[in-house]
């Protein structure tokens, strides 16, 4: 069957009828069976038994909240379980403690690793995050202990978004080095004199929900605001009077850079020595999203030789940073603690955003943020299971062949099924592309739950199509084909006859494979990672680009070469367990017949 890891399938019904408090018979029902789990963590008959035997005796569940909640939250909690408020606890006091829990609630400041799980013995069921980033969360390990996983991933948007032009600001007057210069005594007047923020330009990294409501407010004080974000639809931006730019457009020429888009692994030091050269001198950037998506080293030269002329940062790579980090010495660098969240209001609001979704959890039922829990009947499930891998990294794939700036709006999904078309229930997997094409470059999780409201909210057109076969029902599906109308591709290759990006699979003795991309038939594993070249064909190029790979050790999993006539032109596909390093692809660019390649994650 094919691998599920990435997304926990739950058995569970909604139920109607009333249950005691804790409904803990409820979650020993709706843990996914052992076969559906990649670690093969089913609930032990000891542990739903142990859930059952709570429920006779109508023990309320245990909550364990490590970190400051606003106390709405709190008391809805406490009207539903025992509440225990432990903040400030060591990796093992965490892991000692955590035996005795059924729901765990934190913010950014707990590592909720591997061991937390490991050492719960089974009983942690829920694991809410009373906000958006879940980097402090190891969901995989969640998933694979039959955990639910829930975040919080509006309440605190507006909180974030005010904390940046806080930052903008008091970094333009040098707020916080007065402040401190005053309090040691000195009156330095020239000293810090500042910059205005009328009549400049302001570029938004990142047009999400925090990026826009920054950008809103930076208009409001007379900035002009420019924003990248290549998968944002340019008539939200417009409507509120922003341009949509190009990467090197909106670094080129911004007096402001606001960095709002989540880490992943691209955005992961977007700003480097090579984007910092490229900034206009005497830039001011601002940090509200991840430390990660700057290389702190490379600002610290780029503070060094003037290109940038400060930063604010309220958001660090290693979080508290070290004590002597030159960075937050630097006196051009204004910094906070990780506040973006820290409102009253905000955390109000988290508080019983977090609170309800725990409390649906721990009732068996799944809330629209559940971060790694959709829910699906068993039926569909095991019918579907083959396909689920392959809908999610079609998705995957076709959202990492769309250029730069082009903005995603309208993807459709066929079905090619010798099946009458009231004979297969697609939610699952329309679920999974839609979780494909937005989980690599967005902070939210998608699941059937939220799959469609999702993509409704980014203003992305989800159509199916079924395309019927002829033949023996036999299969649920022969093929799944995923297209994106009006943007163009990195990898002009992926444009079908048409004029969409087009990809399309199969599944083949249980596994998802690419078999066609644009025009082009391929025929590759959808394992690892994947470079598409298209090439002249000719004799020795597997080999040529094998040596480059070779030298690098990254191991060659698949390769396949489909061409449209000999001699003409050829698309190779190569499935690679490690990423290339920069050089190595930059080598296999250069071989003089191959025309155009792109390295895909999957
Ligand atoms: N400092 C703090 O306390 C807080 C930090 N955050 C962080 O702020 C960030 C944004 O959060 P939201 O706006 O809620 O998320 P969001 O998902 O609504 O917006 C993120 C946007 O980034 C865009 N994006 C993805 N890849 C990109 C790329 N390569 N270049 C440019 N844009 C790209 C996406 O298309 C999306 O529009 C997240 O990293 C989140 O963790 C959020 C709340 C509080
Ligand atoms: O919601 C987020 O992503 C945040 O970064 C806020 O973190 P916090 O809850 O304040 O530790």
């Amino acid at each position: 069957m094919a691998a599920v890891s990435s997304w926990n399938l739950v058995f569970a019904q909604p139920s109607k009828e009333k249950r005691p408090p804790s409904s803990s018979l409820s979650w020993a029902r709706s843990f996914p069976s052992k076969s559906h789990l990649p670690g093969g963590a089913a609930p032990t008959a000891g542990r739903a038994a142990s859930l059952a035997v709570l429920s006779l005796l109508g023990a309320k569940p245990t909550v364990l909240v490590t970190e400051k909640l606003g106390d709405a939250g709190l008391d809805l909690l406490r009207d539903f379980a025992n509440v225990d408020c432990s903040y400030n606890l060591s990796p093992e006091e965490l892991c000692t403690k955590i035996s005795l829990c059924d729901a765990l609630i934190v913010r950014s400041g707990t590592k909720v690793s591997r061991e937390v799980f490991e050492s719960s013995g089974g009983r942690l069921k829920v694991v809410g995050r009373a906000g958006v980033g879940i980097d402090n969360v190891d969901v995989a390990a969640a998933t694979e202990h039959g955990c639910v996983v829930v975040n919080a991933p509006t309440a605190n948007t507006i909180a974030a978004a005010e904390h940046g032009i806080a930052l903008l600001a008091s970094m333009a007057r040098n707020i916080a080095q007065a402040d401190a210069s005053v309090k040691a005594g000195k009156w330095q007047r020239n000293k810090y004199v500042g910059v205005s923020l009328v009549g400049k330009t302001l570029a938004i990294m990142g047009f999400g929900k925090v990026g826009s409501e920054v950008a809103r407010r930076a208009k409001g004080l007379g900035m002009l605001v420019i924003a990248h974000d290549p998968y944002a639809p340019a008539d939200r931006a417009r409507a509120i009077g922003v341009e949509m730019v190009s990467f090197d457009e909106a670094i080129s020429t911004a007096d402001f850079i606001s960095l709002h888009m989540p880490l992943t692994p691209a955005t992961s030091k977007m700003l480097n020595d090579d984007t910092f050269a490229k900034m206009k001198k005497g830039v001011r950037i601002v940090n509200v999203a991840r430390g990660g998506v700057i290389d702190e080293e490379a600002l610290l030269r780029a503070l060094a030789s003037g290109i940038v002329a400060q930063a604010a940062l309220d958001v660090f790579t290693e979080e508290p940073p070290p004590q002597d980090s030159r960075l937050v010495q630097h006196e051009n660098v204004t910094v906070t603690p990780h506040l973006g969240a820290s409102t009253t209001e905000a955390q109000e609001g988290v508080a019983i955003e977090i609170a309800d979704a725990v409390i649906g959890a721990l009732k068996g039922e799944l809330a629209a943020t559940a971060v790694n829990a959709p829910m699906v009947p068993a039926e569909v499930i095991s019918e579907l299971a083959p396909y689920v891998d392959l809908a999610e990294k079609l998705g995957r794939l076709a959202i990492q062949l769309v250029a730069g700036g082009s903005g995603i709006k309208s993807v459709k999904v066929g079905y090619a099924s010798a099946r009458g078309p009231d004979d297969l229930d697609t939610r699952l997997l329309r679920a999974m592309v839609t979780k494909g094409l937005i989980e690599p470059i967005s902070s939210v999780f998608v699941n059937l739950v939220n799959a469609d409201f999702t993509a409704k909210q980014r203003g992305l057109r989800i159509t199916e199509e079924r395309i019927m076969l002829d033949g023996s029902p036999e299969n649920a599906l022969e093929y799944i084909q995923v297209q994106i109308a009006n943007v163009e591709s990195k990898f002009a290759s992926a444009m079908s006859e048409s004029g969409e990006i087009r990809v399309e699979g199969k599944v083949k003795d249980g596994k998802p494979h690419l078999t066609m991309v644009g025009s082009f038939g391929v025929d590759v594993s959808l394992e690892g990672s994947l470079i598409l070249c298209r090439q002249i064909d000719q004799p020795g190029m597997i080999g040529k680009v094998g040596s480059i790979l070779g030298q690098e050790n990254v191991n060659v999993n698949y390769m396949s070469v489909g061409r449209t006539a000999p001699g003409k032109q050829a698309i190779m596909t190569i499935g690679v367990d490690e990423e290339p390093c920069r050089e190595a692809l930059m080598a296999i660019g250069e071989i003089p017949a191959i025309e155009e390649f792109v390295f895909l994650k999957l």
